[in-house]
């Protein structure tokens, strides 16, 4: 899976994405993080790429030239153009679900904005769909992009060492994850659940999937809610 992101802050993307999970996959051929600094694509002079808005209003706007070259520049030779996904506060909240949904692509183009956004007519003319990370205003489109990278690159095949690494985690089966333990069993006086150390797979299990049950119902309610109606026969 490829993903080739408009940024103006390519550094970012080649730093943090050669790292841990995602960097290896990279290594492995698997996934490929492709970062294109937009300001490459400015025809101005100064090499700007936002400008004030019209009508007045604080801060600046991304302007169209440069992300629309650079748009047309990268998907030349393509004779299927790749979904674009725009980082923006408007978008759908990403979650598990939609990250499944993206998981499927071959080639992603994010499209991280900055200032105070981009010019409409971008949208109008590239975007597919845009995608929040959460309802808050960040500094650009840079670390929501990073957080989808992650978050649908572990869905990959390959990626992860065993399916069943994202399968028990959070969310994947519509539940927050059991606690965790590790060595050593007896820390502080903190002794890890005896159930964990007995060996008995089932009883593990089942305990597993009812503290994931209980936890969801205590910390997330809104999930709960979804869970139980899907599962209603087995509660
Ligand atoms: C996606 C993008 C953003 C964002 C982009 N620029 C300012 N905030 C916030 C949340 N999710």
């Amino acid at each position: 899976m490829k993903f080739d992101v408009l940024t103006l802050f390519p550094e970012l993307f080649n730093i943090v994405m050669r790292e841990s999970i995602i960097g290896r996959a990279q290594e492995n051929g698997i996934i490929k993080v492709n970062a294109i600094n937009i300001r490459d694509y400015s025809k101005d002079k100064h090499k700007k790429v936002d400008d004030y808005p019209f009508g007045g209003g604080t801060g600046m706007v991304m302007t169209c030239q440069p992300v629309i070259d650079a748009y047309n520049d990268i998907t030349k030779d393509m004779t299927v153009k790749p979904k674009v996904i725009y980082m923006s506060p408007q978008g759908r909240v990403l979650n598990q679900k939609i990250a499944k949904e993206l998981s499927t692509e071959e080639h992603l183009i994010l499209l991280c904005g900055h200032y105070e956004g981009i010019d409409e007519r971008i949208i109008e003319e590239i975007v597919d769909e845009e995608i929040s990370i959460g309802d808050y205003v960040l500094t650009g489109g840079e670390l929501p992009a990073m957080v989808l990278i992650d978050c649908v690159s572990r869905l990959v095949q390959g990626v992860l060492a065993s399916e069943n690494s994202y399968s028990e985690e959070s969310h994947f089966n519509g539940l927050l994850e059991y606690p965790q333990y590790t060595r050593p069993a007896d820390y502080n006086g903190k002794k890890v659940p005896d159930i964990l150390l007995s060996g008995h797979h089932a009883n593990i299990e089942k305990w597993r999937t009812q503290q994931s049950i209980e936890r969801t119902k205590q910390k997330r309610p809104d999930m709960y809610e979804v869970y139980e109606r899907t599962h209603k026969k087995n509660l």
